[in-house]
């Protein structure tokens, strides 16, 4: 049901100045899929606006109509700041208007430098006035210092950590928006944050949200879509909420709190039952890793016990998060050696193919590239780990693959549950359902998680969560790597923390709390070797 934007004074401030951007009955249909229907949403002239919506409901295609990708269909009106335009909109009419994409993927090309990817929008234009590559550096300097952190123009940007190539994507944007006050006689832009902060450590967030609160009080208007309520509700003035391709609610951010937001988004309230029962785990070591070593870390040594989850966690770039795809062979280690159960398995030597046979699973933060393949369909992506359980003679059985596809796909709440749909097609966050049940289902003797729910909506997220705890409680060992405390919290037997390569902590029982996991990844940063080795026991 719709529910009417209340009248209010800010909405008669919203109807009285020129809105930043309006959508009125804008519908998209893929097949059958009505992605986006009758949608109606209107950002106000230096507003922070939010979007927010389970996975499928339809932020991104909404997203890739206001940057052209997608045509909508017959009957939508888009207008920005005071300007009607005719979909598909191209790319030097969104210029023209001031209108800015910083999409998760960030856009950015990782073969060339910073320098050049800053100024990646004038190549060919009468701007480009390249003088000697010292005087591009001089001037990229510039462009960053309002930015309080400098990259350097000169790096390669595939070399950068996720962090600072979302701070290159963050600037170009606003740089460009304050290039177009320039050239436009200030006229206010519009700049479109789609998911950006999922690789962002909260320092770095604090400082994008400290950008944006920046660009707004010179008019600007910034469209927000993120799956995190917490930034949501810090940093937008206005919401808009998206189910099933609908508007189902929108309203000034200060009258919602994170329960309200929860239940508009997926419909009901969270059922709030993750948590550890510590009595799980029992004593026996089943994986031991000793002499870990790869290019961030520094050789380290921890054991898993039956039915435990174990984080890791730490600084982006204190190594935790390298740990999954070491014990996988996805990135070559330099040293260590994993015992589990009573195989030892060289950790220098070991492939993807030879961790799979040894039943090692990983669900890999980056899906895009290592998680899956887009090009297969669901069904294929799902079995291709149990394929052999389908074989019968030389014949595969098709039709009970099928039928066990889609009960798994209804089992995940993947959306649409269908097998033959190509994996390409489904929403990100149904793309890391398909790949989290296709690995569970696999039967692993090591789970590996890289950041597990990333992308994920918030109803979803917690359904995620509870499968692993019930993987760990049929005895699976499970390693998680992620960055975010409540999860740490939520789903975590211990946590070891990470500091430049080392296990600097290890917090269990009352000690794993969100306050001291984050003060520990900040005090690890700080402390000496010494200190750090006598800290873990
Ligand atoms: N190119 C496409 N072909 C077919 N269906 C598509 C295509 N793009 C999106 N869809 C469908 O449209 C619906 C909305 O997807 P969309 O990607 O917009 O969701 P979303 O809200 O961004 O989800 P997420 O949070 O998971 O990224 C989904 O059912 C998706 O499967």
């Amino acid at each position: 049901m719709t529910e009417a934007i209340p009248a209010g004074p800010e909405q008669v401030l919203t109807t009285r100045s020129v809105a930043a951007l309006s959508l009125r009955n804008v519908s998209k249909v893929f097949g059958g899929t009505h992605a986006l229907d009758r949608v109606s949403l209107e950002v106000a002239a230096g507003e922070v606006h939010g979007l927010v919506g389970e996975n499928g409901s339809g932020k991104s295609t909404l997203i890739k109509v206001l940057s052209g990708y997608h045509v909508p269909e017959p009957g939508a009106t888009i207008t920005i700041a005071g300007r009607e335009v005719a979909p598909p909109l191209s790319a030097g009419t969104l210029r023209s208007l001031g209108v800015r994409f910083v999409h998760q993927d960030l856009g950015l090309a990782p073969s060339l430098t910073v320098a050049e990817n800053l100024f990646v929008d004038e190549l060919g234009s009468s701007r480009w006035k390249t003088v000697s590559r010292s005087a591009d550096h001089r001037r990229a300097r510039e462009v960053f210092a309002p930015f309080g952190r400098v990259l350097d123009p000169a790096a390669k940007v595939g070399s950068l950590s996720p962090a600072d190539q979302a701070h290159l994507a963050v600037v170009r944007a606003v740089s460009q928006i304050r290039q177009h006050h320039v050239e436009a006689e200030h006229q206010p832009g519009l700049l479109v944050l789609d998911e950006v902060t999922a690789f962002l450590p909260s320092e770095e967030r604090q400082q994008l949200f400290a950008l944006i609160r920046e660009i707004i009080a010179q008019g600007d208007s910034v469209l927000f879509v993120s799956h995190y309520l917490d930034e949501v509700l810090e940093i937008t003035s206005r919401v808009s909420v998206l189910r099933d391709g609908e508007v189902v609610h929108n309203a000034e951010t200060a009258t919602l709190d994170s329960d309200r937001l929860v239940e508009l988004i997926i419909g009901r309230a969270l059922r709030g039952q993750v948590g550890v029962d510590r009595a799980e785990a029992s004593n026996d070591a089943v994986a031991t890793v000793t002499g870990l070593r790869g290019s961030l870390v520094d050789g380290v040594d921890f054991s898993l016990r039956r039915g435990e989850v174990l984080g890791v966690t730490g600084l982006l770039g204190s190594g935790f998060e390298q740990v999954p795809s070491l014990l996988f062979g996805a990135v070559p280690a330099s040293g260590g050696e994993l015992r589990l159960g009573d195989a030892a398995i060289d950790l220098t030597t070991l492939t993807p193919e030879r961790a799979t046979q040894r039943g090692l699973a990983l669900v890999p933060g980056d899906r895009a590239s290592a998680g899956a393949a887009g090009s297969l369909t669901v069904a294929e992506n799902l079995t291709l780990q149990i394929l052999h359980r389908y074989r019968r003679a030389n014949t595969l059985q098709r039709r009970r693959l099928q039928r066990d596809a889609r009960a798994l796909l209804i089992e995940y709440d993947v959306r649409p549950p269908d097998p033959a749909a190509k994996l390409s097609t489904l929403s990100g966050g149904n793309q890391q359902k398909v790949i989290l049940a296709k690995w569970l289902t696999a039967g692993p003797s090591l789970l590996l998680l890289d950041e597990p729910t990333l992308g994920i909506d918030v109803g979803s997220r917690e359904e995620i969560l509870l499968r692993i705890r019930a993987v760990a409680r049929e005895g699976v060992p499970v390693i998680c790597a992620t960055s975010d405390p409540d999860q740490l919290t939520e789903l975590c037997d211990r946590v070891l923390i990470f500091g430049r390569g080392s296990i600097v902590a290890e917090l269990w029982g009352e000690s794993l709390n969100k306050d001291t996991i984050t003060e520990r990844c900040y005090s690890a940063t700080v402390s000496s070797g010494s200190a750090r080795q006598g800290e873990y026991q």
